[in-house]
């Protein structure tokens, strides 16, 4: 199903301090004049969400959370809880990124945990997925993938606004893209992963695609059926590329 709202989200990583909020105002100044029937969202790292949410306010730019734990409050040195991203204003948050699946170990069943987290504050999740360069050369990617979606995904988002993001894990960071065919195939894959594990609500929800998009391929990418959005990494921290990316949605 062809999403005709395009939601191009921005994903900062463990990249900017205060000064870098010049690119969100920037963006800001620029967004104006881009069609109305595109979301767009930044996800600064946690200590720039509520210096973020003061630059955005009032704007039509979204503010999202990069991760969060699954348990409200705790002994859990160093986390950031649902509710503290949205205490700083953030509406999503971006869970089971790869670069967390990876380097944290994260697996779907706390991922799973982080999205019940996530919608009891009433905050969007994004949910990551995405297959290894290893698996892809296997023939393994879209069983990879659909494994993540079932198992990632959590009951009560039936009923709550969410979006998945298909990341092929070879693609972010690298420059290198699959083919707009491979893309079609995987997101194929995973609204039908989607459907099964949370029946036809789930036709509503949005999937992005992220790795490498940037202005020159970000057109084609968003044209193709079934993308319904962009997961920005290193073309959101300029907010001229970003611009030209929301411009392609
Ligand atoms: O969350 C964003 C993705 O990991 C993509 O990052 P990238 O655009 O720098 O490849």
């Amino acid at each position: 199903m062809k999403q005709s709202v395009k939601l191009i989200v921005g994903n900062w990583k463990m990249h900017g301090v205060a000064a870098d909020l010049v690119e969100a105002r920037a963006l800001i100044e620029s967004v104006h004049d881009v069609r109305a029937d595109c979301r767009i969202a930044l996800c600064p790292p946690a200590t720039l969400t509520d210096r973020m949410r003061q630059v955005l306010a009032g704007g039509r730019i979204e503010l999202g959370g990069q991760d969060c734990h699954q348990a409200p409050s705790g002994a859990c040195t160093g986390s950031v809880s649902a509710e503290m991203l949205v205490d700083a204003g953030a509406t999503l948050v971006i869970l089971g990124h790869s670069e967390r699946r990876g380097a944290f170990g994260e697996t779907n069943e706390e991922v799973s945990a982080k999205v019940e987290a996530a919608i009891a504050v009433g905050l969007e999740p994004i949910v990551c997925v995405g297959e290894t360069l290893e698996q892809r050369e296997a023939g393994q990617a879209a069983a990879i993938v659909s494994a993540q979606v079932e198992g990632s995904l959590a009951d009560g988002l039936s009923e709550r606004p969410f979006a998945v993001a298909y990341e092929p894990v070879w693609a972010i960071g690298t420059g290198l893209t699959p083919s707009l065919e491979q893309i079609a195939e995987v997101h194929a894959a995973v609204r039908s992963a989607m459907i099964r594990r949370l029946g036809q609500a789930a036709r509503r929800a949005p999937i992005l695609y992220g790795g490498s998009v940037k202005p020159d391929n970000a057109a084609e990418i968003l044209g193709v059926s079934e993308v319904g959005g962009a997961l920005v990494g290193g073309a959101s921290l300029k907010a001229e590329d970003f611009l030209k990316i929301i411009r392609a949605a």
